[in-house]
């Protein structure tokens, strides 16, 4: 199923919940989840400058995995920022988080004035074109405990973001793109049901920044 984001609704799958004079907000209307997306919670311009500082300031790292037996590079950089003294675990790698920088604090306090938690993490990926991608997955390590809340933040070149259900295989495929300046919320079930990716592409595309923001339950 695919949604346009020219035509305001998709196959009745998102339901237009509010609408202000600079917000188009859409609620995703699917089983097990509950999924919200702002398309340019972030202006253009602000969502420039923040580009351009991420890209410039953030500490990119090019993690690896373990793959039958063979290490092999990620396809995306990634960074991990965060309140000092939490570890996380993400894809069998565990990362102790930088202290928050401005531009990171600046963005946390635009998504927290309307998402009513205080996020303690943010997990950075960077896709440098269409070979940079993240597969199917949820985000449902222990750490983030039950039913966790994830804002994702979006600038940079467009990219297809999917969902699939995890054990109704009947339910079709969901994608939308991600824009510049774009919040996604999934909270909910979201997570236990529901695995998402960023496929690659052989389009051209412009670099992307996505930032996941997270609250993790314990410190290890
Ligand atoms: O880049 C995205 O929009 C998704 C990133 C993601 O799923 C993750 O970091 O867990
Ligand atoms: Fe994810």
């Amino acid at each position: 199923m695919k949604y346009d984001p020219d035509t305001q609704l998709s196959l009745n799958l998102w339901q237009e919940s509010a609408h202000t004079s600079h917000l188009q907000v859409d609620q995703l209307s699917v089983p097990d989840a509950e999924i919200t997306l702002y398309h340019s919670y972030f202006t253009v311009k602000e969502s420039d400058e923040i580009l351009q500082r991420l890209f410039m300031e953030v500490n990119w790292r090019q993690d690896k995995i373990k793959c039958y037996g063979k290490e092999i590079n990620l396809p995306r950089l990634t960074a991990w920022y965060g309140d000092i003294g939490k570890n996380y675990t993400y894809s069998k790698i565990t990362m102790n988080p930088i202290p928050w920088t401005p531009v990171l604090l600046w963005i946390k306090k635009r998504v927290e004035e309307i998402a009513q938690v205080s996020f303690n993490s943010v997990l950075l990926n960077f896709y440098r074109d269409g070979k940079d991608s993240v597969s199917w997955h949820s985000d449902d390590e222990p750490e983030l405990g039950k039913d966790p809340i994830i804002y994702s933040v979006s600038f940079g070149g467009e990219r297809k973001f999917q969902l699939r259900h995890k054990f109704q295989k009947k339910l079709e495929k969901i994608e939308f793109n991600l824009t510049h300046g774009s919040l996604l919320i999934m909270k909910g079930k979201t997570q236990e049901y529901w695995q998402h990716q960023i496929p690659k592409t052989t389009k051209l595309v412009m670099p992307r920044i996505n930032l996941t923001f997270r609250i993790i339950k314990c410190l290890t």
